[in-house]
């Protein structure tokens, strides 16, 4: 089964309190998310490999060390996935970035999946996907479940806020992927929002509410 890694870095957790505040305007909320996420990348690409260069210094050859080159991609799931893409590009300015759009039926709750442009190498990139929500769980299942179909092979999933429900519905559809998020909620309400969460990411983000 997949782990859950919360990171807990105070950084993170204080940015993630005024992100929550319904007092926080589209500006702040934008900049907050992507710092935020930048903060995540920092702590998700611990693992990646390293190799053994020699440099100059002014004053002596130095056995140093430079990213071993292994391909990344991004992948944030539309709308709201695409606030934290920013932040993280600060930090892997050359990752390539694929998008797969899904929203979630406000009746249904059910996600439709309605656009996909992916690089056409997704086969041999670790790919981190984003989204700030995790609710059911059902939107990310389906991105990860439509992924895996178009050739991904090694996938994290990266999200603010999580509820317990989609965190267990990651682990049972998916049970090959990690989930690193900042915060893991209470529950559900009866419209499947997070509660406490932050309200709806995207129309935050947007302005769109
Ligand atoms: O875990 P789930 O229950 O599927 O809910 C989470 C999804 O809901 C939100 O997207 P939304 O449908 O609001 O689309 P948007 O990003 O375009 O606003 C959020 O960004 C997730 O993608
Ligand atoms: O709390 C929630 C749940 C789904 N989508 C959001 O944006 N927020
Ligand atoms: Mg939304």
């Amino acid at each position: 089964m997949g782990n859950v890694y919360v990171f807990d870095h105070p950084l993170i957790q204080h940015k993630l309190t005024y992100i929550r505040d319904k007092n926080t305007g589209t500006k702040e909320f934008r900049e907050l998310v992507n710092e935020v996420a930048m903060l995540m990348a920092y702590e998700i690409t611990r693992d990646m490999p390293l190799r053994e260069v020699e440099v100059e210094t002014p004053l002596k050859t130095a056995k140093c060390k430079v990213l071993a080159g292994k391909k990344l991609g991004l992948v944030p799931i539309l709308r709201a996935g695409l606030g934290m893409v920013e932040g993280i590009l600060k930090l892997i300015p050359a990752a390539k970035v694929g998008h797969i759009g899904l929203y979630r039926d406000p009746k249904t709750l059910e996600p439709v999946h309605y656009y996909s442009k992916l690089p056409t190498d997704i086969g041999e990139r670790d790919l981190i996907v984003i989204d700030p929500m995790l609710a059911t769980g059902g939107s990310a299942s389906a991105a990860l479940g439509a992924l895996k179909e178009m050739g991904a092979k090694s996938m994290k999933l990266m999200c603010l806020i999580a509820a317990p429900e989609g965190v267990e519905r990651i682990q049972q559809d998916h049970p090959d992927i990690d989930i690193y998020v900042a915060a893991v909620d209470e529950k559900l309400d009866e419209k499947s929002y997070i509660i406490p969460g932050l309200g709806d990411a995207g129309d935050r983000l947007f302005g769109t509410k």
